[in-house]
């Protein structure tokens, strides 16, 4: 199949680990005869230093023309302080692409029970995900900005449609799932929630078999590290998500490992780690790439329906974690620190010896 990628490093480790994912494409391309068509453009911190803007009408109208975009992350303390700054690209980018979902799958790898913060008890078993509202709330409702030198103004609006676009889908999730969703919101306090639960009640009478709870945005904070398992699909607004999946990430041990997919109504698709351009460790070669690795296999499953390959990167994953190789962020006492681009070499070896293995057992078959 022949494919056309977008993809976006931008700053810190994202180029880092951008550079792993790549690897990974170009072995899935060798061993099931794809062709996918890269061109790398810039976003957010080396886009302003190139063209004087996070997100440039080139990079933008290449992204609109691609079948998918793969980005790294953005940001840095270099732009801090500046007018324009390198989230803005992130944030428009997502806007002009439509994606109004994130799909955050947050899942325990067992070999990775005794990194996590949390008791291994309690994360055995976890696999949820976060459909994150992702393109209107308080990122994107004016008015926003500096109304004077001693006030501020951000607005948390939603109309109907982009809750209903974003919660049906969640439904759809569930029932395709569990049948178990949980809609988080702040309807004690806010009218936005108030109207987000509404739209939720709405809807479940179209999915009877979905079964529906409301929950507190602090509730479910505190839920998710009391009792990770008890969920399955979380629908929440945009900035609550953002806040829990960063949170839900230590369920796995390290924000380094959590994938995401943005999607729109019309195919679009845009995927991304969930973690950002880590400064403090970037250039050092030292970053966890299996966020972003995860992140490619989500859109050959999701955009280019590759199951099989999407698949055989997953196995390889694990494989990899299970032999004790890691980055510093997920450091085992029975392993010694692999570099970024070390963890991708093993990626790679394990993914050439599945797509072996696949090919034996399907001549022996
Ligand atoms: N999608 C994005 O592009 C995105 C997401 C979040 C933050 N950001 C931006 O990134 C910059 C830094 O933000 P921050 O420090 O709050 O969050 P961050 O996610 O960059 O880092 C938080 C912590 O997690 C660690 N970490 C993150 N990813 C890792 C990985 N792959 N491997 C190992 N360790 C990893 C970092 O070293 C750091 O200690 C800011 O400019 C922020 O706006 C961008
Ligand atoms: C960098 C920032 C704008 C972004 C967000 O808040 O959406 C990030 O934290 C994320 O989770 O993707
Ligand atoms: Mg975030």
């Amino acid at each position: 199949m022949e494919k056309t990628i977008t993809v976006l490093p931008g700053d810190g480790i994202g180029p880092e680990v951008m550079k792993g994912a790549l690897r990974v494409l170009k072995a899935v391309e060798a061993r099931y005869g794809h062709q996918f068509n890269v061109t790398e453009m810039p976003i957010g911190g080396k886009a302003i230093d190139e063209t004087g803007f996070p997100l440039p009408s080139e990079t933008l109208e290449q992204c609109k023309k691609s079948d998918a975009v793969l980005l790294g992350a953005v940001g840095g303390p270099k732009w801090d302080g500046m007018e324009k700054r390198p989230e803005q690209g992130l944030l428009q980018i997502r806007k002009e692409l439509n994606v109004f979902a994130n799909l955050r799958p947050v899942k325990a790898f067992a070999p990775l029970g005794d990194i996590s913060p949390l008791k291994p008890e309690l994360i055995e078993n976890v696999d949820l995900i976060f459909v994150r509202e992702l393109t209107g709330g308080l990122y994107f409702a004016q008015p926003k900005g500096r109304t004077g030198n001693e006030e501020a103004v951000d607005t948390l609006y939603y109309h109907r449609n982009e809750i209903e676009r974003v919660v049906k889908k969640a439904f759809e999730i569930a029932a395709s799932r569990s049948g178990k969703l949980t809609s988080v919101d702040k309807a004690n306090v806010l009218e936005s929630s108030k109207l987000w639960r509404e739209v939720v009640n709405e809807m479940a009478k179209s999915f009877p078999e979905v079964e529906v709870e409301h929950m507190l945005v602090d509730n479910a904070a505190m839920q998710l590290v009391r009792n990770p398992v008890q969920f399955d699909v979380i629908v929440t607004e945009n900035m609550f998500g953002d806040i829990l999946s960063d949170e839900a990430s230590m369920i796995t041990g390290s924000l380094g490992m959590l994938a995401s997919a943005s999607v729109s109504e019309d195919g679009q698709g845009l995927y991304e780690p969930v973690h950002g351009s880590a400064p403090d460790i970037a250039g050092k070669n030292a970053a966890n790439p299996l966020g972003m690795v995860l992140s490619t296999a989500m859109m050959l499953r999701h955009s280019f329906h590759m199951n099989d390959e999407a698949d055989a990167i997953e196995m390889a994953v694990q494989e990899v974690l299970n032999a004790n190789y890691r980055t510093r962020d997920i450091e085992s006492k029975k392993g010694r620190i692999s570099t970024t681009d070390e963890m991708v070499d093993q990626l790679i070896y394990r993914l050439d010896e599945n797509a072996a293995t696949t090919t034996l057992l399907e001549v022996y078959v």
